[in-house]
């Protein structure tokens, strides 16, 4: 066994950083551990001129990636810079030179992490990427080892650090919409292109991640309902309050009789859940398994050093099993043929706000509607008009009903006479699903 072992790292922005401070500064420990000291031997920038952190050797800077990935000297790479195809090449690349990779990119994981896996085994190479969700949560080594003899059957929760920030601060503090995400972005929670984050995408990838671990299923983004937080009113947060709940962009997987169901959408939460009181950048995620029962994992959800931790510890996993001569033996297939869920087979309870003409007859006629289609109501909010001119609102929330009845009742919603708009609908968990 080599005494030192060389990182190479593409990428040297929040994440990166965050890598090098770790190794720098728990160097004591990484030895204690690994019997070898680690140190960074090459790392791929876009911007030589950018300011850095003192703790950087600008001689190990480069902006030519086959300087890293072509080093002999270097065993493993670390890819935080983000992206999809360029980064595609470059790790199928590294696994062709027989480097083992690390990467906290869900995007890529999301969209070629089977192939990438198949490439990694063919070469002898590991690929690791606990980093790549619930930032410094470690998750999915949890469900690939901990839980791995279980049945997992459903997995919910908070997996986007930026959009868990946002809403805290529109709900906690009235903080506007743009002015969350700035701060968001100033911390270096958010992605370079934070429309991943605000409308969902991230999470959803992050889910399909999940997903594939904890049920043993191939499974697609394109599979994934999503939605966003970008269009939420701060009256429905209001109105959410009144009722007893909390908003929370929610990432949603279920698996039964072998079909699955993956979704990522804003979801009131009672006040009572676990998952309400998770705030900030924090992540939450729910796991519940056959044998095991319920579980919860928290944590930061993103930032510089709890996501390095993360990629630390696959730093850690890749080092042991050279030790051990076992890297490339990580088996990872699906077991089961994806089968979606169809909409008769997804219950849940829906939160919908109307814009009705006449509070008073509207409500009859479409208490009759939910009613004809087999929907009943938990709570019911009116607000009357102040006005003549003004539109009285009523806010409903159902009881569990199936995603297609609750499809019907809002097409027909549209068009009963008594309702101006649908103004708003969102899915509501009242307790934690069993
Ligand atoms: N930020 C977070 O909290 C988390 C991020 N992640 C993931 O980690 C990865 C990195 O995120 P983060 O550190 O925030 O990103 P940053 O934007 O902060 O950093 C990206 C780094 O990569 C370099 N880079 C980007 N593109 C290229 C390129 N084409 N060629 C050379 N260098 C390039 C940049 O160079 P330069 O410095 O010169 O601009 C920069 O150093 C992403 O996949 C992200 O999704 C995962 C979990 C949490
Ligand atoms: N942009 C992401 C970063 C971590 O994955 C988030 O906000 O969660």
């Amino acid at each position: 066994m080599k005494e030192n072992i060389s990182v190479g790292l593409l990428g040297l922005g929040v994440v990166g950083s965050g890598v090098i401070q770790i190794i720098n500064n728990h160097q004591e420990e990484l030895v204690h551990q690994l019997g070898c000291s680690v140190s960074v031997g090459r790392v791929l920038v876009r911007d030589l001129e950018k300011a850095r952190k003192k703790d950087i050797d600008p001689a190990v800077l480069t902006t030519s990636a086959t300087d890293v990935i072509d080093d002999p000297n270097i065993d493993v790479i670390v890819e935080v810079m983000g992206g999809i195809e360029e980064t595609r090449q470059y790790i199928l690349k590294a696994f062709e030179n027989g480097k083992h990779v690390i990467t906290a990119n869900k995007d890529l994981i999301a969209l070629h992490g089977p192939e990438l896996e198949d490439a990694a085994g063919k070469n002898n190479c590991d690929l690791y990427y606990e980093a790549s969700v619930g930032g410094g949560i470690p998750l999915l080594r949890t469900l690939s080892d901990g839980l791995v003899s279980d049945r997992i059957n459903q997995v919910m929760g908070i997996v986007n650090g930026t959009t868990n920030y946002i809403m805290t601060k529109m709900d906690k503090e009235g903080m506007p919409y743009d002015t969350a995400l700035k701060q968001a972005q100033e911390l270096g929670f958010a992605e370079a292109d934070p429309t991943s984050d605000v409308e969902g995408l991230d999470a959803a990838r992050k889910m399909v991640i999940l997903a594939r671990l904890a049920f043993l299923t191939d499974f697609d983004l394109e599979d994934v309902e999503v939605r966003g937080i970008s269009n939420i009113a701060l009256s429905d947060l209001e109105y959410g309050q009144k009722l007893g709940y909390v908003m929370k962009l929610i990432g949603f997987a279920s698996f039964e009789n072998e079909q699955v169901e993956v979704s990522v959408q804003p979801t009131f939460l009672a006040e009572s859940h676990p998952l309400a009181g998770v705030e900030n950048e924090f992540n939450a995620v729910y796991v519940n398994g056959e044998a095991v029962g319920e579980t919860m994992f928290y944590g930061p959800g993103a930032g510089s050093l709890p996501t390095a931790t993360a990629v630390m510890s696959d730093v850690v996993a890749v080092i042991k099993n050279m030790r051990l001569g076992v890297n490339g033996r990580r088996f990872i297939k699906p077991r089961f043929k994806k089968q979606l869920t169809p909409p008769t087979h997804s219950y849940s309870q829906y939160y919908v706000r109307l814009h009705v003409k006449d509070e008073v007859g509207a409500f009859a006629n479409i208490s009759q509607l939910f009613n004809e289609i087999g929907i009943s109501f938990e709570k019911i909010l009116q607000t009357p008009r102040k006005q003549q001119q003004e539109l009285a609102e009523i806010i409903l929330v159902t009881h569990k009903t199936s995603l297609d009845k609750f499809q019907k009742a809002l097409g027909e919603l549209e068009n009963l006479n008594v309702v101006e708009t649908v103004k708003s609908y969102y899915r509501v968990e009242g307790e934690i699903a069993q």
